[in-house]
């Protein structure tokens, strides 16, 4: 709301604030948003590298482990075939495989009648015990195995690694297994918790089934997660990493490897939300680092706006006040530093100048009386005001065309019009420069003469009346004209302006009553002291 209304009022500092602080947001959210994406993508591609290389590691361990197993199996076979099966050779070697290695759990040998001639260490089995059918998997097939997970009767989910024996004639003696528990006691169980990670990545093994052989948590060894997607990848028999959901629908991003030896597969996993927490804060990072710039960047756009702004601003606030008195010389002050300002200062001075020309051309107007082009009322009142502003002194004349009347009644209204303008002229040409005459009523004038004394005004009088007398008129041949003399001589204010028109005034009554085409004149002319004469 407070921003609608800042940009509501809108003035081009704000405009331009509004549009570079804007296009600063934009572009800092977009660079926030591309660093984002980027590194997003890094930190997933990365992970899911780094879980495959993982996962490949400890299937390559499992894988040497098992091999390790097999090798020892075998050779152990091999030993029987050199010499006679007795119980106390084949006691020595169960022996022997369990404690020497620390790979196997439990160690047997089983001879051709499926009974057990040897067993290390005696649990639920011991010598003597004839195999069930369903556990004589590797008696048949008398080839060096490794079997799918089962669970014995001892309650453990176990593997077993076995080797045929056969004497030097090729006669099957039975064979020789170790037995290696997937359950937290194991050799390979052990392998893999040295694997555990501390940044929330855990890994599992299935085997060729999608039964779990690992996991980190024991319950869940034995369970069947064939049908995960993720696991089915790893159950290809292929390296690779994929992102996928785990059983608890939590996305993960996943490696995986296989251990050839024995079709299973091992399966690194981290949290997807887990590996972008940390991009959160790295983004937090990066926003508190590139703060300051921010904030410098802005200020800096603060000044220049400013500064932009300027001198577009003092224009607009002096064209408000175009008719106060100093506002071209605060135009001209304005500092427009560059184009599109300096064009509009010219442009703004050009108007002022062209309004002010105007307007002096209105006021000359109004001024101005238009038969005869010399001041009227008005414009002898800024003449008063001026004598007075100026305490100048001066004197006046009263000046009234005789029987004026009758010119009117015997040539017409127009040939009087011609008279008046001629008169006007002559007496423009026969008045000095500084003499102002003014026209104040239809045949009446008055004529201003600074600082001219009552003598010296009176001869100007008494010339300007003859010079009028022997003038020859339009259709009329010849006008007189009456004159009456005012005088300020000193102290020159309004009263006394009037006092002095006011006699000047009288002065002509007095003239026209003298039996006109004369001069008259008061002496006394500036203080209530004054007479006419
Ligand atoms: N043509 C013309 N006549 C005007 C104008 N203004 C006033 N008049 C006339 O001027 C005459 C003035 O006459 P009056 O005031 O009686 O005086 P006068 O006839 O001049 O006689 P005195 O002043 O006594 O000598 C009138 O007839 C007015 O109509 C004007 O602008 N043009």
């Amino acid at each position: 709301m407070l921003l609608l209304r800042y940009v509501l009022r809108a003035d081009l500092r704000r405009l331009i604030l509004l549009l570079t602080v804007g296009s600063v947001l934009v572009t800092l959210g977009n660079s926030y948003l591309a660093i984002y994406n980027v590194q997003r993508t890094l930190l997933v591609e990365n992970t899911l590298i780094a879980n495959q290389r993982y996962a490949s590691k400890v299937a390559e361990s499992a894988q040497m482990m098992l091999n390790t197993a097999q090798h020892s199996i075998a050779f152990s076979a091999s030993l029987f075939a050199k010499e006679p099966l007795t119980s106390v050779k084949a006691d020595e070697e169960v022996y022997r495989l369990v404690n020497q290695l620390d790979v196997f759990n439990s160690a047997i040998v089983v001879n051709s009648k499926a009974e057990v001639m040897a067993v290390y260490p005696e649990t639920t089995i011991s010598k003597g015990y004839v195999l069930p059918e369903n556990t004589r998997q590797s008696f048949y097939e008398r080839k060096p195995l490794i079997s799918n997970p089962f669970h014995s009767i001892s309650g453990h989910t176990i593997i077993s690694i076995s080797h045929p024996i056969w004497n030097e004639d090729g006669q099957y003696l039975g064979y020789i297994a170790g037995t290696i528990y997937l359950d937290k006691n194991g050799s390979l169980s052990r392998l893999m918790r040295e694997h555990y990670f501390t940044d929330h990545s855990y890994l599992y093994v299935v085997d060729q089934y999608g039964e779990l052989l690992f996991h980190i948590d024991p319950e869940r060894v034995g369970e069947n997660v064939a049908q995960m997607p993720l696991v089915q990848k790893a159950m290809t028999g292929f390296e690779g990493s994929a992102e996928g959901r785990n059983s608890k629908g939590i996305d993960m991003l996943a490696g995986f490897a296989p251990v050839r030896a024995a079709n299973w597969g091992v399966v690194v996993q981290k949290p997807r939300e887990q590996v972008l927490a940390s991009l959160d804060e790295h983004l937090m990072r990066v926003f508190w680092q590139s703060l300051p710039l921010a904030i410098l960047t802005l200020i800096v756009i603060w000044f220049l706006a400013l500064l932009i702004s300027r001198p577009l601003r003092q224009l607009a606030r002096n064209a408000e006040r175009v008719n106060e008195k100093d506002v071209q010389q605060s135009i001209l002050a304005i500092r427009s530093w560059y184009y599109e300002a300096s064009q509009l200062k010219m442009a703004v001075l050009n108007a002022i100048g062209l309004l002010n020309d105007k307007i002096h051309q209105l006021d000359t107007v109004s001024q101005t009386d238009p038969l005869t082009n010399l001041y009227n009322r008005r414009g002898m009142q800024r003449l008063l005001d001026e004598f007075e502003a100026n305490n100048e002194p001066f004197s006046v004349l009263a000046l009234d065309i005789d029987h004026f009347k009758a010119v009117n009644d015997r040539y017409g209204h127009d040939v009087g019009d011609l008279v008046i303008q001629q008169l006007a002229f002559q007496m423009k040409t026969f008045i000095r420069e500084g003499d102002i005459a003014c026209r104040v009523g239809g045949e009446e004038f008055l004529v201003f003469l600074p600082n001219t004394n009552a003598e010296k005004a009176f001869n100007l009088a008494q010339s300007l009346r003859e010079s009028i007398a022997s003038t020859q008129m339009p259709k009329v041949q010849r006008i007189t004209v009456s004159v009456g003399l005012g005088c300020v001589h000193e102290s020159v204010t309004m009263q006394n302006i009037d006092l002095a028109i006011k006699q000047a005034d009288r002065a002509l009554y007095k003239a026209k009553n003298a039996g006109r085409n004369c001069v008259c004149f008061s002496d006394h002319v500036s203080s209530s002291k004054s007479s006419d004469h």
